[in-house]
């Protein structure tokens, strides 16, 4: 029987063992996605305590938590309780979480973060607790510090449009040697017509631009101001989170019209918001291939589903779960429709639904070409397929039906800093998918070779697919 979590944890041959350590363990990391927050990162923030750098803002343990009984209070926080109270509650809950990632990584976070070898349990707590501690006063331990030290050399954050970037700004302006931290455009607010903070979020971009939007022609300007600008501060990721694939056609004069009746706070119906919706992103593809971006589409996410407690703590607070939207005709409709016009950026798509695997993975070799190896990916295991058998699930799918050997691999899409141990998660998965091939013959024990495709998928292939730091005009 092998020991919990050892050197060799999730490595089940001698091959996916030399594969890990000889070719994937020290492969820097480039995190094309996340929600970490720049203000902390431009600050280099010391947290106060583990709960603080641990348990706050990250949704996929409050949700295991209120799933095992624990009261909201001691989750999210509540009137008289302490941080402390909140950790205790946590260690409550992880030996609940056998099966899930939550176990591994929680794990896999104290012994490469905290050196803690102890396992997560409410005896160990106050063991836990002081230890972590001791280590968070650490003169390394900041968020800067925890970043450089798991050997990331891009972090990408998630920002609006109406942004001003300012921390991303004074980052490159003061230098940090270590890392780049650069903005990615999410212009959800610019698409989500029909909600009611629209003609808000249009204000804030009219006053970030410093610019009247009064027609639909002035809105995809100031939008085009944004993109060149988060170009210009490094920028070369767009996400979208596609709750529902649209594509509706219209002429222009519709499309300026529905953008009217909206921002005169008239109701829009269904197929007037998909109207909307398909001709803004085919604008803002448009944009994107002109520049040489990346466009990631986050697909069937099924949002605050929780309505009285969407109404106490707000979005992404671990109330989601998969929608069952159908993806194939208008993914592939919009896609077509930017390619035809030679306006096609590289695209990433993913979506939380993992009845749509075989489609992506399918759908992306229709839009392969332009002499751009993996120019379309299907997207790392998302959210809650970021588990060993989603991810084992993405990328068999992926090389059965595209090429694995260009993945761009893994990002940590998560709002911890404690997060980037999910790369050493999905690197030694990565690795026994692999050596389990070559156990059973179904692929030559070539380690070189096969060391290399590792590394091209831990990094080289996301260095050479996003292009960070170069001046690019043209896809
Ligand atoms: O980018 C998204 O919309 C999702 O990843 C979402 O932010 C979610 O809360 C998340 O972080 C999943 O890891």
């Amino acid at each position: 029987m092998k020991a919990f979590m050892d050197e060799h944890f999730l490595l089940n041959s001698e091959t996916a063992q030399n594969l890990y350590h000889n070719y994937a363990k020290n492969m820097p990391i480039i995190d094309y996605h996340c929600h970490l927050n720049p203000q902390m990162i431009y600050d280099n923030h010391r947290f106060g305590n583990l709960t603080e750098a641990w348990i706050n803002g990250d949704h996929y343990k409050w949700r295991a938590m209120r799933a095992n009984g624990i009261d909201e209070a001691y989750i999210t926080g509540g009137e008289g309780v302490q941080d402390y109270d909140r950790f205790l509650a946590w260690t409550k809950t992880v030996p609940k979480t056998l099966g899930n990632p939550l176990f591994h990584w929680s794990h896999l976070e104290l012994r490469r973060l905290f050196g803690i070898q102890e396992i997560i349990n409410e005896h160990n707590a106050p063991r836990i607790w002081e230890a972590a501690n001791a280590r968070l006063e650490e003169d390394d331990f900041t968020t800067r510090g925890l970043i450089a030290s798991c050997g990331v050399k891009v972090v990408c954050t998630t920002d609006d449009p109406a942004d001003s970037l300012e921390y991303h700004v004074k980052l490159a302006e003061e230098g940090e040697s270590r890392f780049q931290m650069l903005p990615s455009f999410r212009p959800d607010k610019a698409l989500e017509i029909n909600r009611p903070t629209f003609t808000d979020w249009v204000k804030q971009l009219s006053e970030r631009c410093g610019k009247d939007i009064s027609s639909y022609t002035e809105f995809l300007e100031a939008l085009q101001e944004r993109v060149q600008f988060f170009h210009s501060v490094g920028g070369r990721v767009s996400d979208h989170a596609l709750d529902f694939v649209p594509y509706r056609e219209a002429t222009e004069r519709q499309v300026a019209d529905i953008f009217m009746k909206a921002l005169e706070g008239r109701a829009v119906s269904r197929d007037e918001e998909e109207q909307f919706k398909t001709a803004t992103l085919l604008e803002l593809g448009r944009m994107y291939a002109k520049l040489g971006w990346v466009m990631q589409f986050h697909i069937n996410a099924h949002r605050n589903n929780n309505t009285r407690m969407f109404r106490q703590l707000g979005p992404d607070t671990g109330y989601d779960s998969i929608h069952d939207g159908l993806i194939a005709e208008p993914l592939v409709r919009l896609l077509d429709r930017l390619d035809q016009e030679q306006a096609l950026p590289r695209t990433i798509l993913y979506s939380l639904n993992p009845r749509d695997n075989d489609i992506l993975a399918a759908l992306i070799g229709s839009f392969q070409g332009d002499g751009i190896a993996g120019k379309i990916q299907f997207g790392s295991a998302w959210w809650f397929n970021d588990t060993k058998d989603g991810m084992i699930e993405q990328m068999s799918k992926l090389g059965n039906m595209g090429l694995l050997s260009r993945f761009v691999g893994m990002l940590t899409d998560s709002r911890s800093f404690l997060s980037y141990t999910r790369h050493e998660y999905f690197r030694r998965v990565l690795c026994d998918l692999i050596g389990d091939w070559v156990t059973k013959g179904e692929a030559p024990a070539d380690l070189p070779w096969l060391g290399g495709i590792v590394e091209d998928i831990c990094y080289y292939n996301a260095e050479a697919y996003f292009r960070f730091g170069q001046t690019k005009e043209g896809a």
